[in-house]
C-alpha cells in the first residue's frame, strides 16, 4: 500500500523512478527475495529517507540502483533517462553512494590525495588541484588533510572524504547508506549537518537509507518505511513529526522510536 503525498509531486522534475523494482540473492531454495515491488520516485532538489528494521531491503535498493545488486527487476530511471543494466561511466557522473563504513570505503595505502585526484582524473577533469583543495574545503577538512592516510583520520574524517569523493564528479544525486552510524555520536551531527549544507549549496537531490526516525526527521523531506522487502508508506516528513503513520508497521515504528 502506497500513500498519497507522492501522487501529489509528479508535476515536479523527477530525479529518481523506481518503479516495480525487485531485486533478490542466490538460486531456487537459497533465493532471498530483498526487494519486493518497491515503487517510489524522489523529485528534483528532494531529500528523501529510506527506513525500516535491520533486513527490510533499504541498503539493496540503493545497491541495485547504483549497480552493485546482480539480479533485479523493474524500471529505474535517472532524470527521466531508464538506467541500463550496465551502468555507464556517464551515469557515475550524475549518481554517487556513500557507504555507511568509512574504514571500508577507503584504500588504506591511499592518500586523501590520491583518493580525491584519482576520481577528478577518472571522471575527465584537468584542474585537479584546484578541485582537490576546493573539495577539501567544501567538506570542512582543509589542506593539511591532503596528503595524511586513513590510519591518520578520525572515523569522522574519513566519512568527510568519502563524502568529498562522491562529491568529486559533480553528481546531482546523492545515496546515502545509513551515512553516520558508523561513527561516534558526538560526530553524527556534524556529518549530518555537513550533508545537509551541501545539499542546501550544491542543489542536490538526496536518497538516504536510516533505521533512526530522527535522522530522517531532521534530513529528509518525505520517507518511505519498508518492511520485509516492501515499501509499506510513503509519508512527508510532517506526517511522521506529527505521528501521523497509516499503516500499522509505521505506527510501532514510531511508537518503537520514542
Ligand atoms: N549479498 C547478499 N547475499 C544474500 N542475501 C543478501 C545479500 N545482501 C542482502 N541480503 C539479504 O537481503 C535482505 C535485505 O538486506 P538489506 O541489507 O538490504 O537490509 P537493510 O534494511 O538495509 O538492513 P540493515 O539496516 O541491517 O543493513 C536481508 O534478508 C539480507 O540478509
Amino acid at each position: 500500500m502506497v500513500n498519497g503525498p507522492q501522487c501529489e509531486r509528479t508535476h515536479m522534475t523527477s530525479m529518481l523512478d523506481v518503479n516495480g523494482l525487485n531485486v533478490w540473492f542466490g538460486k531456487g531454495r537459497d533465493r532471498v527475495d530483498a526487494v519486493k515491488d518497491a515503487t517510489f520516485s524522489v523529485a528534483n532538489g528532494e531529500s528523501f529517507g529510506l527506513v525500516g528494521e535491520s533486513g527490510s531491503g533499504k541498503s539493496t535498493i540503493l545497491r541495485a540502483i547504483t549497480g552493485l545488486a546482480p539480479d533485479w527487476s523493474g524500471a529505474i530511471s535517472v532524470n527521466g533517462t531508464p538506467v541500463p543494466k550496465k551502468r555507464p561511466k556517464e551515469f557515475f557522473k550524475q549518481v554517487q553512494m556513500v557507504f555507511q563504513d568509512p574504514y571500508a570505503s577507503l584504500h588504506p595505502r591511499h592518500s586523501v590525495d590520491q583518493v580525491l585526484g584519482e576520481t577528478l582524473h577518472l571522471h575527465g577533469f584537468k584542474d585537479i588541484d584546484a578541485r582537490v583543495v576546493k573539495l577539501l574545503d567544501d567538506v570542512g577538512l582543509g589542506q593539511k588533510f591532503r596528503f595524511r592516510y586513513p590510519h591518520q583520520l578520525s572515523g569522522g574524517q574519513r566519512q568527510r572524504v568519502a563524502i568529498a569523493r562522491a562529491l568529486a564528479p559533480e553528481p546531482e544525486l546523492l545515496l546515502l547508506d545509513e551515512p553516520t552510524s558508523a561513527l561516534d555520536v558526538s560526530v553524527q551531527a556534524e556529518i549530518l549537518n555537513l550533508l545537509a549544507n551541501l545539499r542546501e549549496a550544491r542543489k542536490l537531490t538526496y536518497l538516504m537509507v536510516s533505521h533512526d526516525l530522527s535522522v530522517v526527521g531532521h534530513m529528509c523531506d518525505r520517507l518511505a518505511v519498508m518492511k520485509d522487502g516492501e515499501i509499506v508508506e510513503i509519508m512527508d516528513v510532517a506526517a511522521l513529526r506529527a505521528m501521523k503513520a497509516t499503516h500499522p508497521y509505521s505506527q510501532h515504528l514510531l511508537e518503537a522510536s520514542i
